[in-house]
């Protein structure tokens, strides 16, 4: 099935961005350890060109840490990468030290010329509900201090002082990702990057229960307290039901609530550290 949704706003917020790269030293893109191919722009590379880049797989609490591993060696061929936790801040200044790294020919070079050191301009894009505005709030110690009243480019954008010598641009760039086939349509809206409604409840549920059947079935069995593991996936997720209560009158299953349920806890974390993508094996 293919999937048309890359409207003209999208064009337009790409744009956007590229406008604003003239005023930043080092762009943070921010995707989600759990999905960080499908929560990628394809267009990243052509949007920032040559602009310096630090690649931060964020919600690195959700996602297995071993394949976490993985991911970060396949993006480290593109930029320096790290895996964050925006929510409590595990890790997250050591973006500091990556931004500094990359920056620092351009300073000696200024600083030769007898120019003093100046603030180090960041700016973070990545998809809907990556963490973008969780993460500025942890590098700005949640302490937003504006830079006065020196704008970014457009009229509301602020630059946000930083620790050591950074700033930050206070407006994330949003990118959407593209996709063209359900499956990835399906993982960006289990890690609620596509607004819901997109995708109904009971087919997320659905797809995510055969993701965990395969991957992670001991896991299922101990959070839902099941026996035996249905290798059909719609009785698994009326057994799971079951369990849960949600019985309409009658003793059906209630597949709208149970799958409510499975997604909730599936964000929350509770069915474990789930990553549901694999980084391409090189050939
Ligand atoms: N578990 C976990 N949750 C996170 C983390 N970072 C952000 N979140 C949660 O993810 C959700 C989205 O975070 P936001 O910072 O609003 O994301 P955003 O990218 O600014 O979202 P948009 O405004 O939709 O573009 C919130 O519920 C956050 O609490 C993280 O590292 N771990």
């Amino acid at each position: 099935m293919s999937i048309q949704w890359y409207p003209g706003h999208m064009d337009k917020a790409k744009k956007k961005i590229k406008k604003r790269l003239n005023l930043i030293d080092v762009v943070i893109e921010l995707l989600d350890a759990r999905i960080p191919l499908s929560s990628r722009n394809p267009d990243i590379d052509e949007v920032l060109k040559d602009k310096k880049r630090i690649i931060a797989l964020n919600k690195k609490d959700l996602a297995d840490p071993q394949v976490t591993k993985q991911w970060l060696d396949y993006f480290s061929e593109t930029a320096p990468s790290l895996a964050i936790n925006s929510l409590s801040g595990n890790n997250v200044k050591q973006i500091f030290s990556l931004a500094d790294q990359l920056t620092q020919e351009e300073q000696a070079k200024a600083l030769e010329r007898g120019r003093k050191k100046r603030d180090v301009k960041l700016m973070i894009v990545g998809v809907p509900n990556v963490g973008k505005s969780q993460l500025i709030n942890q590098l700005g110690n949640k302490n937003k201090t504006r830079t006065g009243n020196r704008p970014g480019v457009t009229r509301g954008e602020q630059w946000v002082k930083l620790q050591q010598g950074f700033e930050l641009l206070d407006t994330p760039g949003v990118l959407w990702s593209k996709f063209n086939d359900e499956e990835a349509g399906v993982r960006l809206a289990l890690c609620g990057a596509i607004k819901e409604g997109r995708f109904d409840n009971e087919l997320l549920a659905y797809k995510l229960v055969q993701i965990l059947q395969e991957s992670n079935p001991e896991r299922l069995k101990e959070r839902y307290d099941l026996d035996h593991l249905s290798p059909d996936t719609y009785q698994l997720v009326a057994d799971i039901g079951k369990k849960r209560g949600c019985l309409q009158s009658g003793g059906k299953v209630d597949r709208n609530r149970v799958s409510k349920i499975i997604l909730k806890e599936f964000d929350e974390g509770k069915l474990g550290r789930i990553t549901l993508e694999q980084p391409p094996v090189e050939s």
